[in-house]
């Protein structure tokens, strides 16, 4: 915590739940795009586990990524931009309650604002992908309880995930988030739930808030923010759209320069030298750097 800035992360978290309805949350798969939606004016964003697993490290999102992966994310984010920032934490990095504990401390020292955890197996899937298991309800339980009582900041926001409506339903999953938001989950994730009724079954259930993942190619139909406002979800989740399409725009880059042997073609896709850095402050470093020197000329 900043001694000019004294409301935590998690404090700017809650403080965005309350203030936007829905909350609007997106992915930034770097600091640079942190910035980009702190600009387009987002009050939270969010840290995928499937991007820091295909942008960061080019591999598929199957639990392979390590605590250490996602930290190393999570501090070039919020080094930048102040933003509160929620973290995929996949299924807690660890088979036991201790490591679920590490990870909740070692998120709040690194920053974040909330993250959310998965009642998936440890060998998880991307949540809209065929072929996921989930553990015991009671064994996820044990994951939020040791997660809850791990908290170094009372304000740090826990988020329930439930990847349980493909196998076991709509009934038994709303059964899972009672006792999931009991163990002391801030909100619930309602993994892959493909109809905009069945969300308002989860806000009446848990009385707490309710999170729609919207992401596309996936199982949801890309819903409106109003028309899940209506539905009563209170959060509202793009964790890779940027992503997308920052990959597609590059992949179409680099296709034409080798085609066409010059960029010419491209140049209107591209950010310019100046958009750039507007966004990443390149002209107050140094005009910085410039006051500074002129200081250490002036003192000699
Ligand atoms: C939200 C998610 O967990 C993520 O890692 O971003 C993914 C998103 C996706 O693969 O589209 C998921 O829904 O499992
Ligand atoms: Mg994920």
């Amino acid at each position: 915590m900043q001694p000019n800035n004294p409301k935590s992360p998690g404090q700017k978290f809650r403080e965005a739940l309350r203030n936007e309805k829905p909350l609007q949350i997106v992915g930034a798969i770097n600091a640079n795009h942190a910035l980009l939606a702190q600009q387009a004016g987002f009050n939270a964003i969010y840290l995928s586990g499937g991007g820091v697993a295909a942008g960061s490290l080019g591999i598929p999102d199957l639990g392979i990524t390590t605590l250490e992966d996602v930290l190393i994310d999570i501090q070039r984010i919020t080094n930048v931009c102040d933003l509160p920032l929620l973290v995929d934490v996949d299924t807690g990095f660890g088979p036991s309650a201790f490591n679920v504990a590490r990870t909740v401390k070692s998120l709040i020292k690194a920053g974040a604002a909330a993250l959310h955890i998965e009642d998936q197996v440890g060998a998880k899937r991307c949540g809209h992908r065929p072929g996921k298991e989930v553990v015991s309800k009671d064994e996820m339980v044990d994951r939020l309880k040791a997660a809850a009582d791990a908290r170094i900041d009372e304000h740090f926001v826990i988020g329930a995930r439930t990847d349980a409506f493909a196998n076991e339903g709509l009934e038994k999953t709303l059964e899972r988030a009672v006792a999931y938001k009991e163990a002391g989950a801030d909100f619930i994730f309602a993994e892959a739930v493909p109809d905009l009724s069945y969300y308002r079954k989860f806000v009446e259930a848990t009385g707490i808030p309710v999170l729609a993942n919207i992401t596309e190619f996936g199982m949801i139909p890309m819903y409106t923010v109003e028309e899940l406002g209506e539905a009563g979800v209170e959060l509202v989740l793009y964790p890779l759209s940027a992503f997308r399409a920052a990959n597609k725009a590059a992949q179409n880059v680099y296709q034409h320069i080798r085609k066409d042997g010059t960029q010419k073609n491209v140049l209107d896709t591209m950010q310019t030298r100046e958009e750039l850095y507007k966004s990443i402050g390149y002209h107050a470093y140094e005009q910085k750097l410039d006051d500074l020197f002129k200081k250490n000329q002036d003192g000699k």
